[in-house]
C-alpha cells in the first residue's frame, strides 16, 4: 500500500488576475478551489495514474472538511487526524507570473500527532510512504527525520518531498527518494545552481550518503535521476505551461507509480519527467494518456557511470 503524509494540507485559492495592482484593489476574471498540500497532490495524481493510495496527515476546520471531502470524491483512501483550528488557505496567483502565498498552519496538538506516530506502527514491508510538504511550526523540523527512521524499521520505503531545515534532517535517516528542485539543492549545500551540470557533484554526494533515488527538478530545463551509481538526465517536452502548481508532486507520483509497475529506473525516469509536464501543461493535474504519450517523447541519457 502506498501512503502519503501532508502534515500541512491546504484549499488552494487559484485567482486569475491578469495584472496584479499593489496596493489597489483587484478583481479576479476567474477563480477555483482545489485540495492542495503536497502529499494530498500525489494521491491525487497516483489516482490519476492507476493507483490506489491512502492520505494521511492533519486537518481541521471548514477548509478541511473541504480538502477531506474532495480527496474522498475522487476514491482515494483517507484516514485524516483532524485537529482544531482550520487548515490553511494558500493563495496561486495567475497573472504574467505565478505568485504564491502559502497561509500559516492550524496548531498540532500532542494528541495528534501520536495518532500520525501510531499509523506509522502499523506499516508493514512492501508499504512506501510519501512525506511531502513543509511542516508545521507546531511541529519540530526533524520530524520527518523521525518518522522515516519509524517506517524504516517496519520494512517500509520512503519518499520525501520536501525543502530547507527538514530535507537537511531527513537526509540522515537516509530515505529511499528525495526530490529537490534545484532551488532547494542549492540552498541544501549553500550555493546557486541554475543548470543541471553544476547539480552533479551535489547529487553525487547524496547518493553516496546512502539515499537511493536522487530526482533533481529543474522546471522547463527537465531533471536528473541519481541512482545505481549512475546520473541520467532527461530534457522535459515542449508545451505551453498552464499551471505549474503540482508538477513537482506530479513527479514523484509518476516515479512511484512506475516503479510499482516495474518499469525499468530509465523508464520511471521519464515517466516521471512526463508526468511533471503533463500537469505543467494542463490547467489541474495530468492524465494518464498524456503521460504515456509524453514519456514516449523523452530521452533520458547517461550522464555519469
Ligand atoms: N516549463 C516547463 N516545460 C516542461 N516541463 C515542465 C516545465 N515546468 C515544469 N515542468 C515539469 O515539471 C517537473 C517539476 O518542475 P519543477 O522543477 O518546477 O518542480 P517543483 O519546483 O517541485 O514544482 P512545484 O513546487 O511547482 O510543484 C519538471 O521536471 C518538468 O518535468
Ligand atoms: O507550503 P508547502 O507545504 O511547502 O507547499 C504547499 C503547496 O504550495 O504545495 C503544493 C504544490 O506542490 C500546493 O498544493 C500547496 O499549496
Amino acid at each position: 500500500m502506498i501512503y502519503t503524509v501532508t502534515l500541512n494540507p491546504a484549499l488552494d485559492y487559484f485567482v486569475r488576475v491578469d495584472e496584479v495592482k499593489i496596493g489597489l484593489v483587484n478583481r479576479s476574471a476567474a477563480d477555483r478551489k482545489e485540495p492542495g498540500g503536497k502529499g494530498i497532490n500525489v494521491s491525487r495524481v497516483l489516482k490519476r495514474l492507476g493507483h490506489h493510495s491512502e492520505a494521511l496527515g492533519f486537518i481541521g476546520g471548514f477548509t478541511g472538511e473541504y480538502v477531506k471531502n474532495v480527496v474522498e470524491q475522487e476514491d482515494i483512501g483517507t484516514n485524516f487526524t483532524t485537529v482544531e483550528g482550520d487548515t490553511r488557505i494558500n493563495i496561486k496567483i495567475k497573472g504574467h507570473e505565478e505568485t504564491e502565498i502559502n497561509g500559516v498552519s492550524p496548531v498540532i496538538s500532542e494528541r495528534a500527532l501520536s495518532r500520525l506516530y501510531e499509523q506509522l506502527a502499523a506499516l508493514s514491508p512492501g508499504d512506501a510512504l510519501v512525506l511531502a510538504g513543509s511542516v508545521p511550526e507546531s511541529l519540530p523540523l526533524e520530524i520527518y527525520k523521525t518518522m522515516t527512521a519509524e517506517a524504516q524499521a517496519k520494512g517500509a520505503e520512503v519518499f520525501v518531498d520536501t525543502s530547507g531545515e527538514p530535507l537537511r534532517q531527513v537526509l540522515e535517516a537516509k530515505p529511499t527518494f528525495i526530490k529537490p528542485n534545484h532551488h532547494e539543492l542549492g540552498e541544501l549545500f549553500d550555493t546557486v545552481i541554475s543548470a543541471p551540470e553544476q547539480a552533479l557533484p551535489y547529487i553525487r554526494q547524496l547518493h553516496e550518503r546512502g539515499i537511493h533515488y536522487v530526482l533533481v527538478s529543474f522546471a522547463g530545463k527537465g531533471a536528473l535521476l541519481g541512482a545505481d551509481g549512475q546520473i541520467f538526465a532527461a530534457s522535459p517536452p515542449k508545451g505551453t505551461v498552464k499551471n505549474s502548481v503540482g508538477a513537482g508532486d506530479s513527479v514523484v507520483a509518476g516515479f512511484l507509480a512506475a516503479q510499482k509497475e516495474g518499469r525499468s529506473l530509465k523508464e520511471a525516469f521519464c515517466f516521471a519527467v512526463a508526468a511533471g509536464s503533463a500537469t505543467a501543461f494542463s490547467s489541474t493535474f495530468c492524465r494518464l494518456e498524456e503521460v504515456e504519450r509524453l514519456a514516449r517523447t523523452i530521452d533520458a541519457s547517461i550522464w555519469e557511470g
